[in-house]
């Protein structure tokens, strides 16, 4: 016998001439729900424009430094090292845990270029409803994916268990000990009062540095607690030294004064949407710290699945309680100075 063809449901409405069809009744006409909310997480998601919009732009006029980079601070495009780092914590910081380990480390791609991020831009925080406003963060130039890198740590590398900082040590080439030396001599000969200025200048620096503080510093990771290797981005750094804590910041997706409509909803919007990842340098082949954008995980929905952070939202990760914890208590006893 032949199976049965299965019954065709008839997409044409039928009209009944013999009086009311048989069958369950109806159901009543309900009231038009009214439309939903101008952004909720998932309009949040899906309403993200879809077309293509430019990237923002993300570097200095110049070309050379990263927009907005403050112009009292070096800007770094590799790691700088602390004289206090030993050959163990070289060592360690040069020892690739073996693919099998417990902790096998991802790698930065081999062609990651050195210089200002195009994937994101440093902007000052004016929206007065960021627990940062009047500082800067670090926002995304165009729609990153999720899991994707988006910029290096870059800092001062030093014992994490130090708390005080010896002298920022540059590594200069020979063409520029030379012209320093020279420098050097034409000060001997003219414009000795100036030379006199700046040097109490530069000394007065030195000080400042060699009292410099790890322990203070709003800047500083661990690289490897147990490797006691950090690294700070107070006296240095580049564009991730700007990435804020996601909590309290305002979401863009959602206008002020939205009253989250679940808790999946309530706990979407106060998430991070980044995190500080450690990886191996294929290149200087070290451990070294990077943002990436956070994976999109097994809830994500619609466009969050190709979209991790949408062009202009702030990239934010969590520094983590103890951080917060750490303030409350300096406060506490009066020796934070933020
Ligand atoms: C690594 S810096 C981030 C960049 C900083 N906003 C800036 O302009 O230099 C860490 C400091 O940023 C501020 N910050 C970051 N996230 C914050 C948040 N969610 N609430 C309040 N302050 C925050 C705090 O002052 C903190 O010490």
């Amino acid at each position: 016998m032949a199976p049965k063809e299965p019954k065709q449901k008839s997409i044409i409405k039928k009209s009944h001439p013999g009086g009311k069809p048989k069958g369950p009744k109806p159901p009543k006409p309900q009231p038009r729900k009214p439309p939903p909310p101008p952004s909720t997480a998932t309009s949040h998601i899906i309403q993200t424009p879809k077309l293509q919009q430019p990237p923002l732009p993300t570097t200095s006029p110049c070309g050379n430094l990263p927009l907005n980079w403050p112009s009292n601070l070096p800007y770094l495009t590799a790691p700088l090292f602390s004289p206090l780092l030993t050959p163990s914590h070289y060592s360690a910081l040069r020892t690739r845990p073996p693919a099998d380990s417990i902790e096998p480390l991802d790698e930065l791609p081999a062609n990651y270029a050195a210089g200002p991020c195009k994937k994101a831009v440093i902007l000052p925080i004016t929206d007065k409803r960021h627990p940062a406003c009047g500082q800067a963060g670090l926002f995304a130039a165009r729609d990153l994916k999720p899991g994707e890198l988006v910029v290096r740590y870059l800092g001062e590398i030093h014992p994490g268990g130090e708390e005080w900082g010896g002298r920022l040590v540059f590594p200069s080439s020979e063409e520029e000990k030379e012209g320093e030396e020279k420098e050097k001599e034409e000060g001997d000969e003219d414009g000795k009062t100036d030379k006199v200025k700046q040097l109490v200048e530069e000394e007065k620096e030195e000080e400042e540095q060699v009292q410099y503080n790890y322990k203070q510093s709003d800047y500083d990771l661990w690289l490897d607690h147990a490797l006691d290797l950090a690294i700070d981005a107070a006296r240095c750094g580049n564009e991730a030294r700007f990435v804020n804590d996601y909590r309290g910041v305002p979401s863009p997706a959602f206008p002020p004064g939205y009253k989250p409509q679940s808790k999946k909803e309530e706990l979407f919007m106060k998430r991070p949407n980044a995190e500080f990842k450690v990886v191996w340098d294929p290149l200087r082949q070290e451990r070294t710290m990077a943002v990436y954008v956070l994976p999109a995980g097994k809830k994500a929905v619609g466009r969050a699945r190709e979209v991790g952070v949408a062009r202009g939202e702030e990239v934010v990760v969590s520094y983590g309680k103890g951080f917060w914890e750490g303030r409350r208590k300096a406060e506490e006893e009066g020796g934070y100075e933020g």
